[in-house]
């Protein structure tokens, strides 16, 4: 099949949280099974000064509401993917993919509505006609639209399909905002009350199909509490929303050979994990002692992972004898608390305000348990990440969660770590205090969970057998005209 992969964020490219782990992951799983598959992303800023890529081709010129926006489009190859970057410097040669750092970018609309359409354009100067072009999130969740309503023919027998990563970000923004949208009498129609549009709402509605990143989100998605305010949209579209879990990329994430980590360890010889321990513990000035259970915490921080309920009984954890580490950019409100318990707990508690690939899988390395509490959780990478290495995820039954860690209260048998529903304090304080009593009362069977979790496989390949199955899926099915339709 031709697979035209649109996406904002790509591993080693461009990366702001589990999007881009995604964005490279799934395309070369693909390509391994004889897709050929096409990414089209972005030249953001820090890539073009890295990588300094040449014109693929001729200029290229997109005429959208009344203007005439002229870019470039460079390739280079991920792991026999070819990538395709759409070089707008005025939308994408900025520090910050959507924001400064601070603030979110003022022109996210217009930046996101003009590369889903240039994604468009690079299939046809490419001449790649594709069977599916799968987009991601609400980035570019317009594809659909577009390509419906594109009428050069290019796209007539091409279906499309919309992932949901994170259905919280949905890009909602005033229509006369975006000037590549002028003039489109179908879009002013779509306009809420305050004359926004909604990309991801939009996605919903033209996409051939659309999956979420988990089976259970997908069915959270259909609940009135868990549709992100969408539940009209994703209710009449009921039939063709599905989930996928997400896989875990066991070549970057195997502590066995992890060439980020100061020692190695695996199910059947686990002391290299003790050594990754004591030097993460060394680097924070943390007390070096193997019998500290540590628990490592890393995220973007956002009220989504949970902040709301951690952040008031992180002092009550802190009175136990556990040290815990929290390493995270973002909401400078969650940031400044963070700061703050440091100064007051500086022999147990870290918070490290920074995003580095190296420190997350020291993290995970040397954490015996992973806090992952979220509020909402489309997938989740990190938990995969946690079992991998050993260490036990202390997770919400929500979304991807509740698929991936099994409670070893719930299922003493299968369990892979400790799972807890109430989305408040005293339900993950209980959680936690249950975990550290495993790990102090019950050595033995912490050791068989641990090597249990380790065992555990969720591999990309199986996650794109499915997304195989669902662009079948697409392609069998009539063409989904949403403009006949409704
Ligand atoms: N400070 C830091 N330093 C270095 N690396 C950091 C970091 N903070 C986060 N990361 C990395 O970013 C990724 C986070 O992935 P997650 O899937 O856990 O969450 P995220 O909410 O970003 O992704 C969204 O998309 C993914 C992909 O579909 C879904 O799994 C998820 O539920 C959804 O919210 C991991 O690779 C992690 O190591």
């Amino acid at each position: 099949m031709n697979i035209l992969f649109v996406i904002s964020e790509v591993e080693d490219l461009a990366k702001t949280g589990g999007l881009a782990d995604v964005g490279k992951a799934l395309p070369l799983a693909l390509k391994a099974m004889g897709h050929d598959v096409r990414i089209v992303k972005p030249y953001y800023r820090d890539m073009a000064h890295k990588y300094q890529l040449v014109n693929e081709t001729e200029e290229q010129c997109l005429n959208a509401g009344g203007r005439q926006y002229r870019f470039h489009i460079k390739r280079l190859e991920l792991e026999r993917v070819p990538v395709y970057c759409v070089d707008y410097p005025d939308y994408f040669h900025r520090a910050g993919l959507y924001s400064d750092g601070y603030q979110p970018f003022d022109d996210n609309g217009e930046r996101f509505a003009f590369f889903s359409m240039a994604a468009l354009e690079t299939a046809k100067a490419i001449d790649f006609h594709p069977d599916i072009i799968q987009c991601n999130d609400w980035h570019t969740a317009l594809c659909p639209y577009f390509a419906e309503r594109d009428n050069s023919g290019f796209f007539k027998d091409t279906r499309t399909l919309l992932t949901i990563h994170n259905g919280a970000f949905q890009g909602a923004y005033p229509l006369r905002e975006i000037p590549c949208l002028q003039h489109d009498p179908k879009l002013i129609s779509q306009t809420n009350e305050y004359g926004e549009i909604n990309f991801l709402r939009l996605g919903v509605q033209y996409a051939s199909k659309i999956n979420a990143v988990s089976p259970n989100y997908a069915s959270e998605l259909l609940t009135p509490l868990g549709s992100h305010h969408l539940y009209q949209s994703f209710f009449q579209r009921r039939q063709d929303v599905s989930g996928i879990l997400n896989g875990c990329d066991y070549s970057q994430w195997d502590p066995a050979t992890d060439p980020l980590l100061p020692a190695h360890f695996g199910p059947e010889e686990i002391s290299g994990k003790t050594d990754c321990k004591r030097a993460l513990q060394q680097q924070f000035g943390l007390e070096p002692a193997p019998d500290i259970p540590l628990i490592g915490m890393l995220c973007r921080l956002t009220e989504q992972k949970g902040f709301g309920f951690l952040l008031p009984i992180l002092e009550q954890v802190l009175q136990h004898r556990v040290q815990l580490i929290i390493v995270g950019t973002g909401d400078p409100g969650i940031s400044d608390e963070l700061t703050r318990v440091q100064h007051r707990n500086p022999a147990q508690f870290v918070y490290c305000n920074d995003f580095s690939n190296t420190l997350a899988h020291n993290v995970e390395a040397a954490s015996d348990f992973f806090l992952m509490p979220s509020l909402f959780e489309p997938c989740g990478l990190n938990q995969m990440y946690s079992l991998a290495y050993g260490t036990l995820p202390i997770v919400r039954a929500v979304g991807g969660l509740a698929d991936t860690v099994i409670d070893v209260s719930a299922a003493p048998e299968s369990a892979t770590g400790f799972v807890f529903q109430s989305p408040d304090s005293s339900a993950l304080l209980h959680c936690i205090r249950r975990a550290l009593l495993f790990y102090y009362e019950y050595p033995d069977r912490f050791r068989q969970v641990q090597k249990r979790a380790m065992q555990t496989r969720f591999t990309w390949q199986e996650a794109a057998e499915h997304y195989v199955a669902l662009y079948q899926q697409a392609l069998e099915a009539p063409k989904h005209c949403p403009d006949r339709k409704y």
